[in-house]
């Protein structure tokens, strides 16, 4: 390349959602002058179309739920009236909130750091940027995030099929919905919208939700959701244009048509890498075209080129893009020494209700595992919502390396697994703990004590190995 270049700059950073904007900070915190790259700065998926707005319309779901079956404790508010524009009002006043202070965060780059256009490759450090000028960086960072696939027969069937990006854009809330998909997106709208008075389907190609692992854990899960929407599994889906509607044929496990108001495509989101003229980077692909990188380090191959969120396919949720973004920054910056960053064990939850949970090592040859049920447990039981499972996993030395849950409070639980996974914890330590009562935790106990037992640790002596009532 022997042009001069229009920019310059230690380190390049293209696309500014969480993971690039992780990326900006920690590599201007290591000292490097930095771009920071994006055709529009609209603030982050998370805050625009993912996780805040999605968690809104749940909330409203779980006022509508709270109020449908207040009358199991002897309380009669009367059935709930949904008022689908005021809904979608407040999804969108609020999550327009949280994308306003994304982008007030904007405010505090340096000037001249942010560059409104869309990059690609033309060397492995040099960016031909839309507005023709051309960046030569002593580093890039890749973050630039993901887009919903939507299948050939789903395309060009006008605004009645939804993706993310338009379901939150709705003035009312659908008469009918299709939901095409049971991963997480698919399976917390369809719940929600379900909870709201929508008539939902859920149809997924596949025969389980939300890649839960574990039979039981899996079966908590589709008979819980499965009182709110219909769920047809292990089949394929034809839609096909309708007078009011979209007609959905299906075939497989099951069959039928029907013609839904609305459909809402959630069959996956591959990484926005097209664009990029990875070509030109240099950098060795996988199958899936998709660079090929180092988790501890994010630098792809030995290039000066790293990656971050769901650019990389790998662990594509917010907590993660943040984490690989400050990595990826932070050795961007002292390239050509990188330092591998620490990684937390694998954490996912899918916001359904009862929440799905899933940390670390699944169930597996050599594995330990203790069960807890909560079909009947006293803290859920009070609450009227007892139900679910939880399974620990733990090493031979009853050390513990994973959980799946599918429970009354498993976001909350998950996290306490999680941080004693991370933290080496053993199942007789855990036990040690102190446990409230009456708790959700308590319930985690009958798994830790069946871990001991099986892998021949003592439970603490100084604990009563009795169960208070109901725990
Ligand atoms: C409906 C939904 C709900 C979700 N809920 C949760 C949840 O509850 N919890 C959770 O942990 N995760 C959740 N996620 C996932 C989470 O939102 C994502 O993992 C995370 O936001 C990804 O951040 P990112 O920085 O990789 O991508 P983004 O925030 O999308 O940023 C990518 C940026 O790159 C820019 N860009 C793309 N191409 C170029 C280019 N060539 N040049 C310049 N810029 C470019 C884009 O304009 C964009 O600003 C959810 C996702 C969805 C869709
Ligand atoms: N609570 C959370 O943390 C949360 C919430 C939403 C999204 N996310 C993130 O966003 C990612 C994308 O979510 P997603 O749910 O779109 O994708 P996904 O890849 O997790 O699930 C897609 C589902 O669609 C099914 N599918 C694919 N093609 C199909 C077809 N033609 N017909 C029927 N079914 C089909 C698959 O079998 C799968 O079950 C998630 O993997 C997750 O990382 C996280």
């Amino acid at each position: 390349m022997t042009d001069r270049p229009d920019l310059t700059c230690d380190v390049a950073v293209i696309g500014a959602g969480t993971a690039g904007l992780a990326a900006e900070r920690a590599a201007r915190k290591a000292g490097a002058r930095t771009l920071l790259i994006d055709p529009e700065f609209r603030g982050t998926l998370c805050a625009n179309t993912g996780c805040m707005p999605s968690k809104l319309l749940i909330a409203a779901a779980h006022a509508a739920h709270a109020s449908r079956r207040a009358p199991v404790f002897g309380v009669r508010p009367g059935d709930p009236v949904i008022d689908g524009p005021a809904v979608m009002a407040r999804v969108r006043a609020e999550r327009d909130r949280f994308v306003a202070f994304t982008r007030e965060g904007l405010d505090d780059l340096p000037q001249g750091t942010m560059i409104r256009a869309h990059a690609r490759f033309v060397a492995p450090t040099r960016l031909a940027l839309s507005d023709g000028r051309q960046v030569q960086a002593g580093a890039v960072v890749i973050a630039t995030g993901s887009t919903a696939l939507v299948p050939g027969p789903f395309r060009d069937l006008g605004p009645r099929i939804l993706t993310n990006e338009t379901v939150f854009e709705l003035p009312d809330l659908p008469a009918s919905l299709a939901v095409i998909g049971g991963g997480p997106i698919g399976l917390e709208l369809a719940q929600a919208m379900g909870r709201l008075g929508v008539t939902v389907t859920l149809f997924d190609q596949g025969d389980r939700l939300a890649k839960a692992r574990g039979d039981a854990v899996h079966d908590a899960l589709r008979t819980a959701v499965a009182r709110d929407i219909t769920l047809c599994l292990g089949v394929e889906t034809t839609p096909e244009p309708a007078d009011d509607g979209i007609r959905i044929a299906w075939s497989g496990a099951s069959q039928g048509a029907q013609v839904f108001s609305h459909v809402l495509v959630a069959t996956g989101r591959p990484p926005n890498l097209d664009g990029l003229d990875l070509a030109a980077s240099g950098l060795t692909l996988d199958d899936h075209g998709t660079p090929v990188f180092d988790r501890l380090t994010m630098q792809c191959g030995d290039a000066a080129i790293f990656i971050a969120g769901d650019a990389d396919a790998d662990a594509t949720l917010l907590h993660e893009a943040s984490t690989e973004g400050a990595i990826a920054g932070r050795n961007a910056a002292t390239h050509p020494t990188v330092t591998p960053g620490t990684r937390s064990p694998a954490f996912a939850l899918t916001f359904t209700d009862p929440p799905l949970a899933s940390v670390g090592a699944g169930p597996g040859d050599g594995v330990i595992c203790g069960h807890s049920d909560y079909g009947n447990q006293g803290r859920a039981r009070t609450e009227a919502r007892a139900e679910g499972v939880m399974t620990i996993h733990a090493d031979a030395q009853g050390r513990l390396i994973g959980a799946d849950l599918c429970c009354p409070g498993a976001e909350h639980l998950a996290h306490l697994l999680a941080w004693a996974v991370q933290s080496g914890a053993t199942a007789s330590g855990l036990l040690e703990m102190p446990f409230y009562h009456p708790t959700l935790e308590e319930g985690m106990k009958a798994a830790l004590r069946q871990i001991c037992r099986e892998t021949r640790q003592p439970e603490p002596d100084s604990r009563d190995f009795g169960l208070a009532p109901g725990a």
